[in-house]
């Protein structure tokens, strides 16, 4: 594993840390001040509308003028309803159903965005909680500190913060992208990858946009956002990691399989774990389902490495085997690190190299060569 000079550093949870809060789908909420947001969202979606009143919010008006054409690599910035429109009006090949489709998909569209704008619409966004007596109470019920309990509960506690991001990620995937998912079923097989792209970048732009509205909510009735800050508080957090296995063991059963559940009872200390939604296949026929049938080790964002590097990208590969940009959360820095191909001339190989890069390690003291700061066996794999 080398230290990778030219990563730089950056949070892998970047939407976590910005500023936003939820809303509760059961309480009826309105947009009133949040105009600027709307009309660049209705100029964003009928191009030819005039509007004037834009310029304060400059990070929406510099996506405006900066989106980036559909073929952009760049999976960052949002992209332009009128791109889409046009790319799917052009990339239909028979002139008749070309026509047909332009219309039906245009009008697809147009429906989408309106539903989404007035569902913006009926976003209101305030800082209180109209009655906030209820969540006041159940904060002081569990000892939170005082000053937040004087006039309006702390918005800020995690509590409340999760419990709003879970109520926008419920809405977001209820609703929002149910309708994204009705964006025209094209039958062109050119057409469907850039479509399937296409989809990915809208749902990016409509989260984007959902992270950049105000955090200020008003909640009307706290009642149904009490239950759920109740559970949260019922339910008994999970100590943080780093953690002697015994204790991710008792603590974490769900995340981890069972083939993790053995192997981790050899591991010191557990600074990271995958998320539920990354799994290998149970493919039993190359390494457990870990490798290709090349004897490469499987990529999959956010998987762990040794229960301590999360896999971020994948940078490059040589003979001996592939290079991944990973996070060591044991040091929280991102390093590189090259996982050797399960097939024993390279694994003997790959000794002999660590052999000659400790020699390296020390002899050289200058900044100029890579340092190898570590290595281990992982799931056969010399890393
Ligand atoms: N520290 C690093 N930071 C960024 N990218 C890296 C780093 N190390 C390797 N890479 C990327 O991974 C690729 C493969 O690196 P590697 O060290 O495996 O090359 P190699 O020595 O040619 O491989 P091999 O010895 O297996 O034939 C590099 O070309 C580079 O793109």
């Amino acid at each position: 594993m080398k230290k990778s000079s030219d990563l730089t550093i950056k949070s892998t949870n970047e939407s976590e840390s910005r500023k936003f809060t939820g809303f509760n789908p059961k309480t009826s909420l309105h947009a009133p001040f949040n105009r600027t947001y709307i009309r660049h969202s209705i100029k964003e979606y009928f191009p030819n509308k005039q509007h004037t009143q834009h310029t304060q919010h400059t990070q929406h008006t510099s996506i405006q003028n900066t989106q980036p054409s559909i073929k952009s690599p760049s999976n960052s910035k949002p992209i332009s309803l009128a791109n889409a429109l046009s790319l799917i009006s052009k990339d239909e090949t028979n002139p008749t159903s070309r026509r047909t489709s332009r219309r039906l998909n245009t009008n697809q569209l147009k429906n989408i965005l309106a539903q989404e704008k007035v569902s913006l619409d009926n976003v209101r966004f305030n800082t209180q909680f109209q009655n906030p007596q209820p969540i006041i109470q159940l904060f002081a019920q569990h000892n939170s500190p005082k000053k937040s309990l004087k006039t309006s509960p702390d918005t800020k506690h995690p509590i409340i913060q999760e419990t709003f991001k879970n109520r926008i990620s419920h809405k977001l995937s209820g609703h929002m992208q149910d309708k994204i998912d009705q964006i025209p079923q094209i039958t062109s097989d050119s057409v469907k990858q850039r479509i399937s792209t296409l989809k990915q970048k809208l749902r990016g732009n409509i989260q984007q946009r959902f992270y950049k509205f105000n955090n200020n909510f008003i909640i009307q009735n706290p009642n149904s956002f009490k239950e759920d800050i109740e559970y949260k508080f019922s339910k008994p957090s999970k100590p943080q990691l780093p953690q002697t296995p015994q204790i991710v063991l008792e603590h974490y059963q769900s995340q981890l399989n069972e083939y993790e559940r053995n192997e981790i009872k050899d591991i010191d200390i557990i600074y990271y774990l995958r998320p539920e939604n990354v799994k290998h296949p149970q493919d039993t026929e190359f390494n457990f389902g870990f490798d290709t049938d090349k004897g490469d080790y499987i990529f999959q964002q956010n998987d762990h490495i040794n229960f301590r590097y999360e896999m971020l990208e994948q940078l490059g590969h040589g003979s001996f085997g592939y290079v991944f940009k990973v996070m060591d959360h044991k040091h929280q820095q991102n390093v590189a690190i090259k996982i050797i191909k399960n097939k024993e001339k390279f694994q003997k190989q790959a000794l002999i190299e660590i052999e000659i890069l400790k020699v390296i390690n020390n002899a050289d003291n200058s900044c100029c060569l890579i340092k190898m700061l570590n290595y281990f066996v992982f799931r056969n794999h010399v890393v």
